[in-house]
């Protein structure tokens, strides 16, 4: 290490450490969290972590990072987690209202990792309570988007960008006014089906569709990627985040993914948003912010990529991200309800209950019904948003229950 960075490193240290809850912290954002706080020697302390479902792996992460308090949502898993913690001061709480509990802990800033709707109240109970919250967890927005904001924008409060594109955007944003900006894109890698057939991809399994070229995520934001609906959501996503109208925000594919977003600014400019493709990169951009720290994040080497390309997304062999335009355009609460019948759909592909072309079928129904029934609103609130997402649950799952076969496989 050079004088300079050794310098830096001291500084670092010799400043007070950010103290920092892990919401999803068993999961892949909540593990390279973990990677990026164990590697910045005493940058960061870990108030508390959650996790879902899995006590062992919850306590594991809780030993590793020294928390105080785990929180697991699934009570059935309270005696593993305070057996697995016992003897380590750390404590054990377990239910839907300990994860709250966490996010409630007192600290600097607030890792929202969760995946899916779940994340909705202990990351809203973090922004409510005045906490700086690191956002990977899309569905908060999509769900609730404008609460969301109104929340941070009524708090104080910084709702820092960790998805890739919108973390990429927001740097090459740089605090600029939203007048000076021409157009935002969004690159989407094209996921795994991205050259198949639209027979093909109707058919694909579960198996084909959680593997991703360039990515290692969770399940459910995998299988999104690979019909573009992660694409969509993410739009959805920028369009709250960023305040930017959905006639200003394009997607291009970019089978690469080291470009992560656009900004075209007015006078011409474009400033691109780039990073080897690891989360580790927008996480330690968000967990050290506005500073900047040394990581071990992989290093993006242009010449080892060679080129990089770039082209339209296939509307007509990935409808979901059309559908997912088209509720965002439409308003109406339809990205809360568009939300909500995805997550349905995409466990019922992961269960094999469903074909991988009935999501987008299932969702795009979804929305129609709710819009002709006239249940389709805008939430005021995000109790209103998740009495909107359990609604639709319920509906989509009594379609899966009739068992269309012609719509589902
Ligand atoms: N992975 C990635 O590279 C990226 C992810 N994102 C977004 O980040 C979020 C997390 O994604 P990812 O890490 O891939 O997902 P994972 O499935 O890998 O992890 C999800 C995490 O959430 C936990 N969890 C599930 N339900 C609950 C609950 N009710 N209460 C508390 N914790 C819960 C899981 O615990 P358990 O393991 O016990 O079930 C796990 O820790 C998603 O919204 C995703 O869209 C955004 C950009 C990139
Ligand atoms: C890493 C990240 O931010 C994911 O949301 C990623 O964008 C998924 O890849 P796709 O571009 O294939 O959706
Ligand atoms: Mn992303």
């Amino acid at each position: 290490m050079g004088k300079v960075s050794e310098l830096r490193s001291e500084a670092a240290e010799a400043k007070a450490s950010r103290s920092i809850v892990i919401l999803g912290a068993t999961g892949s954002i909540g593990q390279s969290t973990a990677a990026i706080i164990s590697g910045a020697k005493g940058a960061f302390t870990v108030a508390a972590v959650a996790g879902g479902r899995d006590p062992q792996a919850l306590a594991k992460v809780a030993r590793e990072l020294g928390a105080s308090f785990a929180a697991l949502a699934d009570p059935a898993g309270y005696k593993d987690l305070k057996e697995a913690l016992s003897g380590t001061g750390i404590e054990a709480a377990a239910g839907p209202d300990s994860v709250v509990e966490a996010a409630l802990h007192p600290s600097d800033m607030v890792m929202g990792a969760i995946a899916g709707t779940a994340g909705v109240a202990p990351t809203y109970a973090a922004l409510s309570a005045g906490r700086t919250v690191a956002l990977a967890n899309k569905e908060c927005l999509v769900c609730a988007g404008p609460a969301f904001m109104r929340q941070a924008a009524a708090m104080g409060t910084r709702l820092l960008p960790v998805d890739s594109e919108h973390n990429a955007i927001f740097q090459a944003m740089n605090d600029a006014n939203l007048d000076s900006i021409e157009m935002i894109t969004l690159t989407a890698s094209g996921g795994p089906f991205r050259t198949w057939t639209a027979e093909e991809i109707a058919k694909a399994t579960p198996e084909q569709a959680l593997n991703h070229p360039n990515w290692s995520m969770g399940p459910k934001i995998t299988v999104d990627s690979a019909g573009l609906m992660n694409k969509g959501l993410e739009v959805i996503e920028a369009h709250y985040l960023f305040g930017i109208e959905a006639a200003r925000l394009d997607v291009l594919v970019h089978p690469q993914s080291v470009v992560h977003g656009l900004v075209h600014f007015t006078d011409g400019s474009v400033t691109a948003g780039m990073a080897a493709p690891d989360m580790k990169v927008p996480i330690a951009h968000c967990l050290s912010y506005p500073e900047r720290i040394n990581t071990a994040a992989r290093r993006l080497d242009l010449a080892g990529v060679g080129s990089l390309t770039f082209e339209r997304p296939d509307f007509e062999r990935f409808p979901a991200l059309r559908v997912a335009l088209d509720a965002l355009r439409a308003g109406q609460g339809l990205p809360t309800i568009l939300n909500a019948a995805n997550e349905i759909a995409v466990e019922a592909f992961l269960d094999k209950r469903i074909s991988f072309h009935a999501i987008a079928r299932l969702v795009e129904q979804a929305c129609e019904q709710a819009q002709a029934d006239g249940i389709a609103r805008d939430p005021e609130s995000v109790t209103e948003a998740l009495e909107m997402d359990q609604l639709i649950r319920e509906r989509t799952r009594a379609s899966l229950a009739k068992g269309n076969v012609a719509t589902l496989h």
